[in-house]
């Protein structure tokens, strides 16, 4: 197998959808385990994977194993298969808060890991990942992870003090942008807008507006005066989300998720 996944819970199936989206590897080149059977039948039905109880059978085939696990599971599991991980396999962990020095600790010898933080946009790849490998990486397997990584999206080598931020700025984020556009479908559908008609106007604003700060380079600060005419609709809303507090709101919210990542 080239890449197994030791959880096969919501982020490890936004990843095992974009891979297969992506041509990166076929279903039958992965396998996954999962303690809940109802888990791993799902990522079989959705995804067509291979699929174990047994977590020391994914990292015996696999190459790439990837630990989809809660962070307050990590010890245990690594436990669990520290034996089978030879030299020549590489592991890839997507938890917050642990560190390359703790994962080195708990598997208490020489293996290859590379710290991850990915998001569900994965599934459609338009995932923002995040990379840190430990010194047993070689820059070769380094690009091979990317490479396999930047099939579901984009792709940073950060350096590790960076991963607590990675965690609020996009891990954590895809479910502010959602509440984000609920919040203006909401409003849209109190003004008469049909729901469904709503999340299409909401969501491809969204995603439009980010694609203009992707590839037009401009600043954000740019775009929204463009958007804002005088004495116009647009400087009104912004008014009113200033005086609510908006852009304090999600730097508190943020600043929380960080200090939440750094004490897992
Ligand atoms: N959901 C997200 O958007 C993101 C999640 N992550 C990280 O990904 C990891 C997984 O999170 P989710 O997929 O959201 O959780 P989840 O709860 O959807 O999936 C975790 C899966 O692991 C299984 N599991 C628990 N203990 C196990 C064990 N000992 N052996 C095998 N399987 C076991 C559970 O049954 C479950 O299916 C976490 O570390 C999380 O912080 C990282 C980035 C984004
Ligand atoms: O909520 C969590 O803890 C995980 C980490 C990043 C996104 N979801």
């Amino acid at each position: 197998m080239k890449l197994g996944f030791i959880g096969t819970g919501n982020m490890a199936g936004a990843i095992m959808g974009g891979i297969i989206k992506e041509g990166v590897f076929k279903a039958e080149e992965m396998i996954g385990s999962d303690i809940f059977a109802p888990g791993r039948e799902k990522a079989k039905a959705d995804y067509g994977i291979h699929v174990t109880a047994d977590n020391r059978e994914v990292v015996e085939k696999s190459e790439i194993i990837i630990l989809s696990i809660k962070p307050q599971f990590y010890a245990d599991t690594i436990a669990g298969i520290k034996d089978l991980v030879t030299d020549d396999k590489i592991i890839i962990t997507i938890a917050p808060g642990k560190t390359l020095a703790w994962l080195e600790e708990q598997f208490g010898k020489k293996v290859k890991i590379i710290r991850t933080m990915p998001n569900t946009p994965a599934m459609v790849g338009e995932g923002m990942t995040a990379a840190c490998p430990n010194t047993y990486v070689t820059e070769e397997e380094l690009k091979y992870a990317v490479s396999i990584l930047s099939a579901f999206g984009q792709v940073e080598v950060v350096s590790e003090k960076l991963m607590d931020v990675v965690v609020s700025v996009s891990g954590s984020a895809p479910a502010y942008v959602f509440l984000f556009i609920e919040a203006m479908a909401d409003a849209a559908v109190a003004d008469g807008m049909p729901r469904p008609q709503a999340y299409k106007f909401a969501a491809q604003t969204v995603y439009g507006s980010a694609k203009m700060v992707m590839e037009t380079g401009k600043h954000p600060g740019e775009l929204k005066d463009m958007v804002c005419s005088p004495a116009g609709t647009t400087i009104e809303a912004v008014r009113v989300l200033e005086r609510n507090g908006f852009r304090s709101a999600v730097i508190e919210a943020m600043k929380a998720c960080t200090e939440i990542s750094k004490s897992l």
